[in-house]
């Protein structure tokens, strides 16, 4: 039996983008609770451009990371499809579907996850060194990806002489070395004073986003609203707002 939360939310229409990085159709997902189930996304729809800072924004339980790891391919739907850059990625095979997410996606997180006893740069390194990529030729990568978000003079320190934004530098740098079609961001600066955070936000916008890149963050960090090129906002598990800001009242 589906316990059906009695909810007022009003889904707003979807925008059909021609040639869209990402396109979520039909996405349900239910997760069990007792005898039955809770149903926590209703149907959602959604596409996203690539060359844009798309933020995903709502209050807590709304669903938004069960959205975002089911867009980037790390908690299977219930019902529903995600094309990311032309592929079904829930067509794939189990093992398909895990090399896809090492070759196109890369995550940032509020907790930033770098390995203590790893340097800046070998941190950096960490996704190209999976991949197979000689340790040398990795580091070298990983050192001019933290010279592009202007801290590769840390490039030999450990994550604990660094600061929390110097860190989470750190960790975009891991997230974009490997150069993703798909980068996405779970509250990348909820750990950070207001100051460093809009300057994370500053650096995704110019480090991350290309033509040929889409960049999804989520986020309840009102003081970087207004850094998004869209937001969409969740509501019980719906998208009920979709526009360039929020709506009045947020
Ligand atoms: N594994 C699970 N089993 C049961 N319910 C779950 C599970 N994971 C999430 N939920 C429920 O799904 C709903 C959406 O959770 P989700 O974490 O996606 O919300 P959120 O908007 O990201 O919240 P927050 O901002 O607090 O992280 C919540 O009601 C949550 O309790």
């Amino acid at each position: 039996m589906s316990q059906q939360a009695l909810s007022t939310a009003q889904p707003v229409p979807l925008q059909v983008i021609e040639n869209a990085a990402i396109s979520v159709r039909g996405i349900v997902k239910e997760f069990p609770v007792g005898d039955g189930f809770i149903r926590v996304l209703h149907e959602i729809d959604a596409d996203i451009r690539p060359g844009e800072l798309t933020y995903l924004v709502g209050e807590s339980g709304s669903g938004k990371t069960t959205m975002i790891s089911i867009i980037a391919g790390i908690m299977y739907p219930t019902e529903g499809s995600v094309r990311v850059f032309g592929t079904d990625i829930y067509d794939l095979s189990d093992n398909q579907l895990v090399q896809f997410r090492l070759d196109n996606i890369g995550f940032v997180f509020q907790q930033y996850n770098l390995l203590p006893t790893l340097t800046a740069a070998e941190n950096a390194a960490v996704p190209l060194i999976a991949a197979g990529v000689p340790r040398a030729e990795a580091e070298d990568r990983g050192r001019e990806m933290l010279e592009k978000l202007n801290i590769g003079d840390q490039a030999d320190k450990l994550p604990r002489q660094l600061s929390g934004g110097q860190q989470q530098r750190v960790a975009i740098s891991r997230a974009l070395v490997h150069e993703p079609k798909l980068v996405v961001c779970d509250e990348p600066t909820a750990a950070l004073d207001a100051m460093s955070g809009r300057r994370v936000m500053d650096l995704l916008r110019e480090v991350a986003l290309s033509e040929e890149r889409a960049v999804i963050i989520v986020t309840h960090d009102n003081r970087v609203f207004d850094l998004a090129d869209r937001i969409l906002q969740m509501e019980d598990g719906r998208i009920t707002h979709d526009g360039k800001e929020m709506p009045d009242g947020h």
